[in-house]
């Protein structure tokens, strides 16, 4: 490792963050949240595919942080197999969970457009502090008393979230998990969800609350980060190993309800 003088380390790792593919819910059009659901066959192979562009762009994961979901783990496991690396330790932390989606889990997105407004729809689905109604402990589709959640303290598991709630749950597991692992040079692999990479990209990016409203991430394509030694990206965006695949398959995440 090199180091500057006052400091700080110039060899850093490289970021690669990837969405789990299309799940059963992404099919169905639902709000999908913390209910954990599975994946599609067409997401399998996105996982499948998403490894393939690791492959064949050199990048070899040292290390693996996922969220505790299936639809996560299972990309990752996919992924991973494709490029012979099952192998790498794992960290899974539910601060990397897609983000609760509060009373809306288990909702048909175009209804929820129908029945609401444009506005309200977008409000909760892309504004940066406005979450959903909370979600009931005891309603159908609460993961409140799910055994993976159990050590944490009540107060601390959410009822909804908005992405600024993200943020703040993401970012202690950003500086104390991930980071050492960049900062040991290691090439790490964060296999997550659409809101919490999108906290993730705003943090990295600095993307203002207003635009990271715009800002939609595609299943299944390898989003690389490479980091100076402060933290900052040196390809802003970061880089899709599939960019023409990323730009139509974020568009349609866009549109989404529609
Ligand atoms: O339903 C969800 O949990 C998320 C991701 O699928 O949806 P959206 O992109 O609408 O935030």
């Amino acid at each position: 490792m090199v180091w500057h003088a006052e400091g700080m380390s110039a060899a850093i790792g490289t970021l690669v963050l990837l969405r789990h593919g299309e799940s059963e819910w992404n099919a169905k059009n639902l709000f999908t949240g913390w209910v954990d659901v599975d994946l599609t066959a067409k997401g399998e192979d996105e996982a499948r595919r998403g490894g393939e562009l690791l492959k064949d762009a050199g990048l070899l994961p040292d290390v693996l942080h996922t969220s505790v979901l299936r639809r996560a783990i299972r990309t990752s496991v996919l992924a991973l197999d494709a490029l012979d690396r099952m192998w790498i330790p794992v960290t899974r932390s539910w601060r990397l969970n897609e983000r609760h989606y509060g009373a809306l889990q288990g909702k048909n997105k175009k209804q929820t457009l129908e029945e609401f407004g444009e506005e309200q729809f977008m409000l909760w689905r892309r504004s940066y502090d406005t979450p959903p109604p909370p979600l009931d402990e005891d309603a159908e589709w609460s993961q409140f008393n799910d055994a993976r959640y159990a050590a944490l303290p009540p107060e601390i598991r959410p009822r909804t979230e908005c992405l600024k709630d993200v943020l703040v749950r993401t970012l202690p597991y950003w500086y104390d998990s991930i980071v050492p692992d960049l900062q040991a040079g290691k090439t790490v692999l964060v296999a997550a969800h659409g809101n919490s990479l999108r906290a993730l990209v705003k943090h990295l990016d600095g993307v203002s609350d207003e635009a990271i409203a715009g800002l939609n991430i595609p299943t299944g394509i390898p989003l690389r980060y490479d980091l100076d030694a402060a933290l900052k990206p040196t390809n802003p965006g970061g880089t899709y190993l599939d960019p023409e695949a990323a730009a139509t398959a974020a568009a349609a995440v866009a549109s989404q309800g529609r």
